[in-house]
Formats: structure tokens, sequence, C-alpha cells
């Protein structure tokens, strides 16, 4: 039986002139997914900035984005730390005019039984998924309040709907994502904001790879009706028209890119 296909590149989907004159801010965009939506973005005309822990995970990005013919911004912040965040965003409005599009991607995961997480443990994943993306939004949100308008897409996943054995921490981050995200599409939309959630399945990256302990075990595409893993180009398309006008009325929602996990396991 064959699988579903690959997704097909961004230029074949989307105009170039999409989200021209428009800022966007990644967070984790030098790596995996991030890197993938960052570079999105800037084929369809957006200026990026892109900001994460590691200055080396992201000059080579920027470099990319501006070898696009926009402007690219790189910053380090380690988005746990609320004034850390801050200080991100007023280095992106000073160097790129504003903030009209926020992807919350950056996060973190380990595979552990509940019974072994330690509170150290727990604060670094839930602390990176969950309160980055809070601290990020209230930011970035006070900003786009003042300019009345602005698209949020974060990053969810599937186990913040349907709980998965190791995944305690970020399940229960994913979850409060999934919650935030509809929260402040219900206060924003008379700011004239969007917010929506992107839940991806499993996609294989050197990030996820490295929390699964090592490699992907096939086991884990058992429940997978596509028959492969996601890959960063699958989670680009959605983010793209959540971002864009083409969403304009969009908000509060949760898109699944995940080959049919969450579907019921088929019984025959
Ligand atoms: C496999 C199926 C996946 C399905 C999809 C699930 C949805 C989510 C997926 C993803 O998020 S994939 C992206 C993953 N990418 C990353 O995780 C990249 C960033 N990762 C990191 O920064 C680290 O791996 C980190 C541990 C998550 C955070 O590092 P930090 O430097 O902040 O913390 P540490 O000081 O190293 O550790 C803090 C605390 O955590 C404990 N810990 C760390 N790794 C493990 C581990 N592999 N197993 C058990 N415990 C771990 C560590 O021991 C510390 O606790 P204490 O010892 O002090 O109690
Ligand atoms: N791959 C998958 O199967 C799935 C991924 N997701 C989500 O997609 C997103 C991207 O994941 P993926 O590309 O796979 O993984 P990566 O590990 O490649 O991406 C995580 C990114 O987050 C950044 N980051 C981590 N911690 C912090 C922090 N405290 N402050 C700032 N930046 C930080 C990292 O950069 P740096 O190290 O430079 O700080 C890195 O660029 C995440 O939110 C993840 O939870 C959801 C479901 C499944």
């Amino acid at each position: 039986m064959a699988g579903l296909g690959a997704t097909p590149p961004v230029e074949e989907l989307f105009a170039d002139d999409l989200l021209a004159g428009e800022v966007a801010l990644v967070t984790g965009g030098g790596t995996g997914i991030g890197r993938a939506i960052a570079l999105g973005l800037a084929d369809c005309g957006a200026d990026v900035a892109i900001a994460s822990r590691e200055l080396d995970h992201l000059e080579p990005v920027a470099d990319e984005i501006e070898n696009r013919g926009v402007e690219a911004c790189a910053t380090t912040v380690d988005v746990r730390e609320y004034d850390a965040v801050a200080a991100m965003v007023d280095t992106v409005i000073e160097e790129l005019g504003g903030i009209d599009v926020l992807v919350n991607n950056a996060g973190a995961n380990f595979l552990g039984p509940t019974e072994s997480l330690t509170p150290n443990g727990w604060r670094a994943v839930v602390g990176t998924i969950l309160d980055g993306t809070a601290y990020c939004t209230f930011a970035v949100g006070e900003h786009m309040i003042d300019e009345s308008g602005g698209a949020i897409v974060s990053m969810g996943a599937t186990n913040s709907v349907r709980g998965a054995p190791y995944h305690a921490h970020s399940g229960a981050g994913k979850a409060g994502v999934h919650n935030l995200m509809q929260t402040v599409a219900s206060e924003w939309s008379e700011h004239g904001i969007r917010a929506n959630t992107v839940a991806p399945g499993i996609v294989e990256t050197e990030g996820v790879t490295e929390a699964a302990g090592g490699e992907l075990p096939d086991a884990f595409l058992d429940d997978v009706p596509a028959d492969r893993f996601g890959t960063p180009a699958d989670c680009v398309p959605p983010v793209l028209f959540l971002a864009s006008p083409a969403a304009a009325y969009v908000t509060g929602g949760y898109f699944t890119v995940d080959g049919g996990q969450l579907l019921a396991p088929t019984p025959f």
C-alpha cells in the first residue's frame, strides 16, 4: 500500500509576494521545523527574524533568508526568561520595523516515564514550550495591539489532545499552548489579531530524533495512516496560510499535520 506523498516546495504553492512588506519572527528558527518555516516566510516575501539560544544555529539561516532578497535578523534569546524575550522583541522591532507575524516554534522534549520526571526536567520542557510561548505571545501581542493587527501561529503537537506514554511534560505544555492560542484568539479579534495552533505528529528532525534517544523506531509509524514520518516541509504550508490574509476569518483553530495519526486505529 502506498502512503502519502511529499509536500511540494513553497514556490510551487504560494505567490512570492504573499507576505511582502510583512515582518515575521520565528522562535527556534535556526533548526528543523523552525528553519523550514523561516525560509518559507522569506520565499513569500516577508522579512524574517529568527531567535534561539545558540547564535551558531541562527547565523547560517539568516544568510539563507537574505539570499532570498529579504531582510533577516538573528538574535539570541532563552524564551524561558521574560526579560530576554522582551529584549528580543525590542531588537526585532528596532531592526526590522515591527512584527506582523509571530511563529512560536521553540520547543524541547525528551522521553521519560512520568514517575521518573524531576522538577528540573519538567521545568526544562514545560518552561520552554508553555512559558516560552506565553512570554513571546504577551510581548509581541502588546506590540500587535498597538499596531491593531497581527497573526500568531504556535507549534502544538498531537500529544496535546491525546496523552502519549513518556510525554507528560511536553503533552501538558502543548495542551497549554493550544488553550492559550484559543484564549488570545477570543480576546484579541477586536484588535485585528488572529491566533492558531499547528499540531505536528512525528516529524523527522535532529531534535526529535535526539529526544527519542537517537533514532525514531519504525513502531512509531504503526498508528500513522500516511505510512511515513512527517518532514519539516510538510509543516510549512499551513503556517504560511495562517500567517496570510487568506486566513482572515481563521482564528482559534487547531490544524493537525500528522499523516492521520489522530484518527482512530483501524480495527481490522
Ligand atoms: C518521540 C515522539 C515525539 C512525538 C512528538 C512530541 C512532541 C514534541 C516534540 C518536540 O519537542 S521535538 C523537539 C525536541 N528538541 C529539543 O528538545 C531541543 C532542545 N532540547 C534541549 O534543550 C534539551 O534536550 C532539554 C533537556 C530539553 C533542555 O536542556 P537544558 O539545558 O535546559 O536542561 P538540562 O540542564 O540539560 O536538564 C534539565 C533537567 O532535565 C533533565 N533531562 C534532560 N535530558 C533528559 C533526558 N534525556 N532524560 C531524562 N532527564 C533529562 C536533566 O537531568 C535535568 O534535570 P535534573 O537532573 O537537574 O533533575
Ligand atoms: N519534530 C517533531 O516530531 C515534533 C515537533 N513539534 C514541535 O515543533 C517545534 C520544532 O521542533 P523540531 O524542529 O522538531 O525540533 P528542534 O530541536 O530542531 O527545534 C527546537 C528549536 O527550539 C530552540 N529552543 C529550544 N529551547 C529554547 C529556549 N529555551 N529558548 C529559545 N529557543 C529554544 C532550539 O534552538 P537553540 O538550541 O539554538 O536554542 C531549536 O531551534 C517544537 O515546538 C516542537 O515541540 C511538535 C510535534 C512533533
